[in-house]
């Protein structure tokens, strides 16, 4: 598998303020879902900014396909692959979720590629087939979340990033979610989510990174994370939250 999003040796904050990120480093291949996790505040969302281009970093690089792109705007990152799907709603809500959609690929010029997209993006999202002409702001939260990814696969990124999908989402609905990014992966998109629900999210993903003090504290494989005992304590509500000694 290649490596797909490479961010290395990142140093990115806000203002004059200190920095969030200190030294951080993750690389997520084609076909494999990387999952942030760490406590509130930690510099997840802030890591998802500084790949898809929203805040520039003071140091470091961000590597898309092998290319060095640090520091360009989101829209020219979208161009070249990488599509980041924000927290919380972002659907248009008075809009039809046809029109959503086709938001994804407005910079497709050939209107033959653009059907062809949108019937992939209905198969892979039912839900979106069956409300093509609905308006958007009537779908469940979890509904609403399927038309994003689908917005955001029309233009066939190459790396996708996931702020929080399940925030606000039922457990069912949850799932839905979850086994819709498991879709995306097999198509062999990348994959770089950033989850509170650190257990379910690591139950799905390839592998996991955790923050703290602005690094990648522990990574490794997702399942022998969510049996490593330091997580457990800290991250996935395993009990008391200090280290043996
Ligand atoms: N736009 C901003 N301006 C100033 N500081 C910010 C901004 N966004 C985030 N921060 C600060 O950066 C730090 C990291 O925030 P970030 O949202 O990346 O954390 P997070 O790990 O995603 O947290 P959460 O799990 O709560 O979403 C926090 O201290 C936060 O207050």
């Amino acid at each position: 598998m290649s490596d797909v999003l490479v961010l290395r040796d990142l140093v990115a904050g806000y203002g004059r303020a200190d920095p969030v990120l200190r030294g951080l480093s993750v690389t997520v291949r084609a076909g494999q879902v990387v999952c942030l996790v760490g406590p509130n505040g930690a510099g997840k969302s802030t890591v998802l900014k500084v790949a898809s281009g929203l805040l520039a970093p003071r140091s470091g690089e961000v590597l898309l396909e092998g290319a060095e792109v640090t520091g360009l705007p989101p829209q020219a990152l979208l161009a070249r692959g990488l599509a980041h799907v924000l927290q919380g709603h972002s659907v248009f809500r008075e809009m039809t979720v046809a029109e959503n959609v086709r938001l994804g690929g407005y910079t497709l010029r050939d209107q033959a590629v653009v059907r062809e997209r949108i019937a992939r993006v209905k198969e892979l999202f039912p839900v979106v087939a069956e409300r093509w002409a609905t308006i958007a702001g009537l779908l469940s939260g979890g509904q609403q979340k399927q038309v994003e990814f689908a917005r955001a696969l029309m233009l066939q990124p190459k790396v996708i990033l996931l702020d929080e999908p399940s925030m606000g989402l039922d457990p069912r609905t949850t799932t839905t979610v979850f086994e819709q990014i498991d879709l995306m992966r097999r198509t062999g998109v990348a994959v770089l989510l950033v989850e509170q629900n650190a257990r379910r999210a690591l139950e799905m993903a390839d592998l996991g990174c955790v923050l703290d003090l602005g690094r990648v504290h522990i990574s490794g494989p997702a399942g022998e994370l969510l049996a490593d005992p330091r997580l457990g304590r800290l991250y996935l509500g395993g009990g008391v939250a200090s280290e043996p000694g």
